[in-house]
């Protein structure tokens, strides 16, 4: 997501001041008595400086999407990485400084105007010492809306209109390797909190449906039940994204984690989700499945409903996760309530 850059108090302050008194200096050709030009002058620097700090201020406003508009999933991504309610909170605190400001001008504006000519420019500075307070009032909310600019810079670009099919398993048992075999090209590497790698979104089509899988390294391959509160929103928040997972055992072993640990994994996450499940067993090629490991990994086998072998390396099987993708359907997930984030109006009061 492209947020606006945002300036420090002082640039802010420094653009304003700067530019109100280059339109001052324009205005010293102007022929008019003396006394009155005094006045225009000082009140045509405060009128200017206001005007570029409030343009800038309104542009950080309107170039910031409204949380709301957006998709539950990003809203739930900028709420773990940043806070939804702080990232409001220092929207509105911008909005108050617009408000505050446009008054300012207003007022300082009329007063300079009726003002006798030898208090124009004390009254110029007190407008900027004004303007400065304010401006340096909201400077943790500016501080904030970088940090949250650069931590939502490499967001996951999600396509909401394909089939979205989240990959389960723990490490080393071959997400990486499948992603790259049933997708085509470079997959997407962005930001998610919690993943050691970011996350990897790869793009296939079949029958023009457009479908994406998505592999969270550091996320959904460890127990669920050491999980904090936001690892656990991170988790939920792919959740309202899966309209499947794909859990993909390590027949092999190899992976380091022993069958038993790895349904373990497996039963906790069907706590976590809804979205269906396809079971893959993997690396099937070196898994003695038809040798003296057979009844052993049948027994998990068995405990799967339709469960695929595969050998992601080999490419044996993946026609077979394709199809059984193309089961999958969107999911039409309820709507949350919303009410925690209706009373906009309230954040503006930093008073
Ligand atoms: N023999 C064999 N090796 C495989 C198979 N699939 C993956 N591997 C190997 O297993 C290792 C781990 O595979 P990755 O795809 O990196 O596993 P991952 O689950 O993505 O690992 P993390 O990203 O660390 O979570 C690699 O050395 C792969 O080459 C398979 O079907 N057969």
């Amino acid at each position: 997501m492209m947020l606006p850059t945002i300036p420090t108090p002082d640039e802010l302050l420094d653009k304003g001041f700067r530019r109100g008194k280059k339109a001052a200096d324009l205005r010293r050709g102007e022929k008019m008595p003396k006394r009155l030009k005094g006045k225009r002058i000082e009140e045509t620097r405060v009128i200017t400086a206001c005007q570029v700090i409030k343009d800038r201020l309104k542009m950080i406003l309107d170039r910031t999407p409204e949380i709301e508009e957006l998709p539950e999933f990003y809203q739930d991504y900028i709420d773990i990485t940043v806070g939804v309610d702080d990232f409001k909170q220092a929207l509105g605190a911008v909005n108050w400084a617009y408000g505050i400001i446009t008054q300012l001008e207003k007022e300082y504006g009329a007063k300079i105007r009726k003002a006798p000519s030898e208090r124009a420019t004390g009254l110029r500075k007190q407008a900027y010492g004004r303007i400065s307070s304010v401006v340096h009032k909201i400077e943790k909310d500016l501080d904030f809306l970088d940090f949250a600019k650069q931590s939502l810079r490499n967001m996951p670009t999600v396509d909401f209109d394909a089939i979205s099919i989240v990959i389960a398993g723990f490490p080393n048992v071959g997400k990486s390797t499948l992603l790259t075999h049933i997708t085509d090209a470079e997959p997407q590497v962005a930001n998610y909190p919690f993943t050691t790698k970011g996350i990897q979104i790869g793009h296939f089509e079949k029958r023009w449906q457009h479908y994406q899988i998505i592999d969270t390294p550091g996320l959904l391959d460890r127990p669920i039940g050491d999980m904090n509160d936001i690892e656990l929103n991170a988790m939920v928040a792919l959740e309202h994204l899966a309209d499947a997972i794909l859990f993909i055992f390590d027949a092999s072993e190899t992976c380091g984690y022993a069958l038993e640990n790895q349904y373990n994994l497996l039963e906790e996450i069907k706590n976590v989700f809804d979205a269906p499940i396809i079971y893959l067993f993997n690396k099937m090629d070196i898994s003695d499945y038809d040798g003296a490991r057979h009844d052993y990994v049948q027994e998990y086998i068995d405990k799967t409903e339709n469960p695929l072998l595969i050998s992601a390396a080999e490419g044996e099987g993946l026609e077979e996760i394709i199809q059984l993708i193309q089961q999958v359907e969107k999911r039409e997930i309820a709507e949350e309530d919303e009410d925690e984030y209706e009373d906009d109006e309230n954040y503006f009061d930093l008073t």
